[in-house]
């Protein structure tokens, strides 16, 4: 599914209601009709078919997200709920669609607040009464700080019992970027209309949103296939569509065979989890190749596959251009960088594996580390295969010659034009993942939760990148799909763990179940 800012939103809207002819009020309705459906269905859920006479609180900015909140509170008064509406602006200040909506909202006989910093008394005391809490403060056009009275007023709503929904977007969150300036709304769900919006899944973003439902609120479906729109969320849908077919008569050597370049002492274990994960991932063969002195480490951790001791004892360097070359040979993809350590005489290595070896290449951890010390070997483009690099925050810094905090505050920006400079896909890894294309696309990834951030989930990772190329998957589809089903893997897991506790292992051997819940999710047409 495509995701926007809120400009991309706005156009696509005023294209419906330019050439489909929707009229924007419809739109409207059909927002806090989706709202309203949400409500019911969470009272359903707690056993309560008819919400009559219960209460709830909408919170109402001036702009058109407080419009559907006024929307909203007119259907909830129809139900015969008890509904208390606070505009946060004077009635005179309301226009268009927004000011039509109150005077229909009046229509009803119910009443309206204006909240004012000097009678919060009165806000508090509604706001401890209500089961249900309806955020139309600020949508898509918010940015920046919430004004002063508001966050106050926002910080009363995040202690309040009730349960709070979000119109679009929680207030205080910019709809572009996820940016939280102080505080914002912290929602429970959060009901979005046509698109997601980068906000939902960038910055903080995800963390105030709760729960997201994207209603399409009658927008026809081919406006929201706009070729303009290079953003996309990772789905089910888009993700199994990535998978590739496996023959019924298919034997190992069809499934791809795969060589790991990973491993030093003390870090045998980051070989051996990628080397797991590549064949949870359904590689054909794997060989891994890792220093003399730990490959019998390796080869016991990985039974499966094929280990060559590399010619140095320690750390591999120069000499082991030779074997790789040599091993590449009759390989479909490549992987180098896991628990490889950061010897300096191994980066003539890399410089020459991206230079003349075309398989399909993934560059991870100490491998990007090298690289980091002469980042213009990435420029280098004769005869080299795709490749796929793998940082996380700290490695994309050094990458970048940025600070952490300058990569954090710039994800998806950082991770295109990377991409698109490198001619390679970016995976910058962190909360949301990103799979950034050389061609300017972007996907963002959803799954995957807190318990990821434990050591060698990376290993994991990269081993499941290089079994997707393997297996004959473009670079950019084979960096999505590890990357998403790596995630799942970690929320199955977090259903009988919660959000730490388990291992990168475990997530290695939870990779065919996610790979498998997935296909039937493809299969049945679900997600979206
Ligand atoms: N355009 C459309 O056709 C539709 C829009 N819809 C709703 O409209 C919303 C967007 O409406 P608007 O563009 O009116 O924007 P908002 O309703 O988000 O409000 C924008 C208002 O807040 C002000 N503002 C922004 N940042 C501020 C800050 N830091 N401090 C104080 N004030 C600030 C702006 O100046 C503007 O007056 C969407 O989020 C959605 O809820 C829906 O009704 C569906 C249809
Ligand atoms: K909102």
């Amino acid at each position: 599914m495509r995701v926007v800012n809120s400009e991309q939103m706005r156009q696509i809207e005023e294209r419906a209601i330019q050439d489909y002819g929707i009229p924007s009020l419809l739109l409207m309705e059909n927002a806090a009709l989706a709202v309203v459906r949400e409500i019911r269905a969470h009272f359903a859920g707690m056993g309560v078919l008819d919400p009559k006479g219960h209460k709830a609180v909408i919170l109402v900015g001036k702009g058109n997200n407080g419009g559907d909140g006024l929307a909203v509170a007119r259907h909830l008064v129809l139900l015969g709920m008890g509904v208390t509406v606070f505009l946060f602006s004077p009635p005179e200040d309301f226009r268009g669609d927004a000011a039509l909506n109150l005077r229909l909202y009046q229509g009803t006989g119910a009443k309206f607040f204006v909240v004012r910093g000097d009678r919060q008394h009165l806000t508090r005391l509604a706001l401890n009464q209500a089961e249900v809490i309806v955020d139309a403060i600020y949508g898509t056009g918010f940015r920046g700080a919430l004004p002063t009275f508001i966050r106050e007023y926002v910080e009363q709503v995040n202690q309040a019992a009730a349960w709070v929904i979000s119109v679009d977007i929680p207030s205080g969150v910019e709809a572009g970027s996820g940016n939280v300036s102080g505080t914002a709304v912290r929602a429970e769900e959060t009901v979005t209309f046509g698109l997601p919006k980068l906000g939902h899944y960038l910055g903080e973003g995800p963390d105030f949103r709760g729960e997201l439902v994207v209603d399409p609120i009658s927008i026809p479906e081919t406006y929201f296939e706009s070729e303009a729109i290079a953003n996309f969320v990772l789905t089910d849908r888009l993700v199994s569509s990535f998978l590739p077919r496996r023959l019924r008569q298919g034997h190992k050597g069809q499934h791809g065979r795969g060589i790991l370049v990973a491993g030093s002492p003390g870090m045998s274990g980051a070989a051996i989890l990628a080397g797991r994960a590549a064949l949870r991932t359904g590689v054909g063969l794997l060989q891994i190749i890792a220093p003399r002195q730990i490959s019998p480490l390796v080869d016991e951790g990985v039974v499966e596959a094929t280990v060559w001791a590399g010619p140095e004892e320690e750390y591999l360097g120069l000499d082991s251009w030779t074997r790789i070359r040599e091993r590449c040979q009759g390989a479909q993809a490549l992987a180098v960088g896991p628990g490889l350590g950061q010897n300096p005489e191994f980066l003539p290595v890399l410089e020459k594996v991206l230079q003349s070896i075309s398989l399909p290449l993934v560059l991870d951890a100490d491998a990007l580390n090298l690289v980091a010390a002469a980042p213009d070997i990435l420029a280098g483009r004769q005869g080299h295969g795709s490749r796929i690099l793998t940082p996380h925050p700290g490695e994309m810094a050094r990458l970048c010659r940025l600070t952490v905090a300058e990569v954090q505050a710039n994800r998806l920006e950082l991770a295109i034009s990377k991409a698109v400079e490198w001619e390679a896909t970016v995976v910058l890894k962190g909360a949301t993942t990103v799979v950034a294309a050389p061609d300017g696309r972007a996907f963002l990834n959803p799954s995957g939760n807190p318990g990821l951030g434990a050591g060698g989930t990376g290993d994991v990772l990269t081993g499941s990148i290089l079994a997707w190329l393997a297996q004959g998957v473009d670079p950019v589809e084979a960096a999505c799909l590890g990357v998403y089903i790596h995630g799942k893997a970690g929320d199955l897991l977090a259903q009988t763990y919660g959000f730490s506790g388990y291992t990168a292992g475990e997530v290695a051997d939870m990779l065919p179940r996610a790979r498998r819940a997935l296909e039937e999710s493809g299969r049945g047409g679900g997600g979206n």
